[in-house]
């Protein structure tokens, strides 16, 4: 798909079609048995409460006129008792219901999560992640009426629906033609707003998503907002997007609500209608229509609409949870486009020869980012990368550990493709340390374990004294157990890059990538940083991506990469000596060096 913005409507991949419903159903499968019994609790508690109009029809055409006090008292019992157990049954069906709506929401919500868990970069990179957010909570919660009443409110009101007019032709059969004259009626208005009413709410749940995505966007760059003082377009911007949703949702709710009314209305004209006619009818001494009978038979027309209004209330609600069930099957629907071919097999143990045979990447269709790129890097070598921005860097090495498809070419590990082997046993022999150091809410030694959950306090200890982290972390209030927010907003941004090293460095990885993993550490870290990783380093590949080119002056070989090519390749006195783009780049960096040396 195209990248997506806040303000940009998301188009959806797949038409809505009714194996969407069957998705759903496949949900519900496994809990069918609780289903079952909920259904059948309510159609009995149902049957039961229709036998009142019946017996108040007898009270009123038999024991009311024959004085029978003792027959009124027991039947009066009898009725009493029906009401206990639809008490009952309605208070176990509450129960059932909330629960299983909830297992199924959750199960639901499971498996979007474990898949996005599986989606490459490129997902991430094509949508604001607010949108993804919406779908995992706000969309599946939306889900939780249908799934916890709807159905089950439904299929009850459905044999409801059969009990009444059962009931109501054993009382008279012209009067319950009366009564249905409306359904036609009702069936009309439904078929002419099904259309307008499934496309308000798709664009209704497109503009929830919009404005999920730019209050994610702003909560993450409130400090750049303040800064710049933009406090005030962004509330018109959220302002915006906010009143775009209202008015799409009012638009939406209103197709509801023309059902309500409209249900109202017929019922009111065909409860009249038997009034009347059946008042006529008595007065005409017609056979078969008496006072209680008709009694009886408003009592049910009172009974026929409710059903008939929680049908077409599920309908509703069916129409609405389909908005949020098509974005929901599209993410679970998401092709994992980096993963495992069907035969791939366990990367061998890694030893560190790493080599790019004319490798061809793009991010998106026809814009070439890497263009045949070729090096080797053997085992234990250390490789800097280095060039301007936007050069193709860090895409050198995001493809090492696969995290996107090649357009062409191969990268080998000791001879392997590593399109060849299960990605997790890839990247679980690398140390990867990205751009983005991030940080998770937790604590800071949970947060250096990540790179290796079986490690002990002592490996993750030794790996922070590696990288210099261990004095400032012994500093904080409870040392590696000091909590840290997401984002580790509490460290410095030079603290958070020497955890994450520490991280990379716990996985004791054959092949360790770095990128500006020490960009923001003062100097004189660096320095004392530099003698621990040349230890450490020894029998690694490494490849490292710097800007101060005096950190990177010792590797093996650097290799100059601009514009998706590699421009320049070999260790620094050679670079040097051909006087080319890595001298050029070096002299300058050196120059400014000094002249900030002397300014100050
Ligand atoms: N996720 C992405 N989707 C599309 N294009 C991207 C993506 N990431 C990077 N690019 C583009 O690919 C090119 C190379 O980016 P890369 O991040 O590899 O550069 P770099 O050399 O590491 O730069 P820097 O030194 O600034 O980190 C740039 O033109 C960038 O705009």
């Amino acid at each position: 798909m195209a990248r997506n913005k806040y303000d940009i409507d998301e188009t959806l991949q797949s038409e809505f079609s009714f194996e969407q419903l069957k998705r759903l159903y496949a949900y519900i499968k496994p809990h069918r048995k609780e289903m079952l019994i909920t259904i059948l609790l309510m159609i009995t508690s149902s049957a039961l409460g229709m036998f009142t109009p019946k017996i108040l029809m007898k009270i009123m055409d038999v024991y009311i006129p024959n004085k029978d006090i003792n027959g009124i008292i027991r039947i009066s019992l009898v009725l009493l008792l029906i009401n206990f157990i639809v008490v009952v049954f309605l208070r176990l069906k509450i129960q059932i219901t909330t629960k299983l709506g909830q297992t199924i929401i959750h199960e639901i919500r499971s498996d979007i999560f474990n898949h996005l868990q599986e989606l490459p970069f490129s997902y991430y990179d094509d949508r604001p992640h607010g949108k993804i957010q919406v779908r995992v909570v706000n969309y599946v919660n939306s889900l939780s009426d249908l799934l916890s009443n709807g159905i089950v409110n439904t299929i009850t009101e459905l044999f409801s629906l059969f009990f009444i007019v059962g009931f109501m032709l054993s009382i008279n059969i012209r009067l319950t033609l009366v009564c249905m004259l409306g359904l036609p009626a009702l069936m009309t208005l439904i078929f002419v707003i099904k259309k307008k009413q499934r496309v308000a709410w798709q664009i209704s749940s497109n503009k929830s998503s919009n404005l999920n995505a730019y209050i994610a966007e702003s909560i993450n760059g409130i400090r750049v907002t303040q800064s710049f003082v933009r406090e005030q377009e962004n509330i018109k911007i959220f302002n915006s997007l906010s009143s775009n949703y209202s008015s799409a949702w009012m638009n939406a709710v209103k197709y509801n609500f023309l059902l309500w009314p409209a249900i109202d209305n017929i019922s009111t004209l065909t409860t009249s209608a038997v009034y009347f006619l059946g008042v006529s009818w008595i007065s005409q001494e017609i056979p078969g229509i008496t006072v209680g009978v008709l009694i009886a038979f408003t009592g049910y027309i009172g009974r026929f609409w409710a059903p008939v209004n929680t049908l077409a209330s599920f309908y509703n609600s069916l129409l609405t949870a389909i908005s949020y069930l098509e974005r929901i099957f599209e993410t679970i629907d998401e092709p994992v486009l980096v993963k495992d071919i069907p035969d791939a097999v366990e990367m061998p143990p890694i030893k560190g020869d790493v080599e790019f045979k004319d490798v061809c990447f793009s991010y998106e269709d026809g814009i070439r980012i890497l263009n045949q790129v070729s090096f080797r890097a053997k085992q234990g070598e250390s490789f800097a990368i280095v060039g301007p921005t936007g050069a193709g860097k860090t895409t050198i090495i995001n493809l090492i550990s696969r995290f996107y498809n090649l357009d062409s070419g191969q990268i080998l590990i000791d001879g392997v493709d590593i399109s060849q082997v299960t990605i997790k046993s890839l990247r679980k022999q690398m140390g990867v340390m990205l751009q983005d150091s991030f940080i998770f809410s937790g604590t800071i030694i949970d947060n250096i374990r990540y790179g290796n959950m079986e490690a002990t306090d002592e490996q993750v200890i030794f790996a922070a004294k590696t990288v210099c982290a261990h004095d400032f972390i012994m500093e904080l209030e409870n040392g590696y157990y000091t909590e840290v927010n997401e984002r580790g907003s509490r460290l410095s941004a030079g603290q958070r890059q020497l955890i994450s090293f520490a991280r990379a460095l716990l996985a004791d990885p054959k092949i360790l990538i770095l990128d500006e993993a020490t960009s923001s550490i003062d100097t004189e870290t660096e320095i004392l940083l530099q003698e621990g990783l040349t230890k450490l380093l020894a029998n690694r590949t490494s490849f490292i991506i710097a800007h101060r080119l005096s950190t990177i002056k010792n590797s093996s070989c650097i290799l100059y990469v601009d514009k998706g090519i590699i421009q320049e390749m070999g260790n620094h006195e050679t670079l040097m000596k051909q006087k080319g783009y890595y001298h050029e780049l070096f002299v300058s960096q050196y120059d400014f060096l000094n002249k900030e040396a002397v300014n100050s």
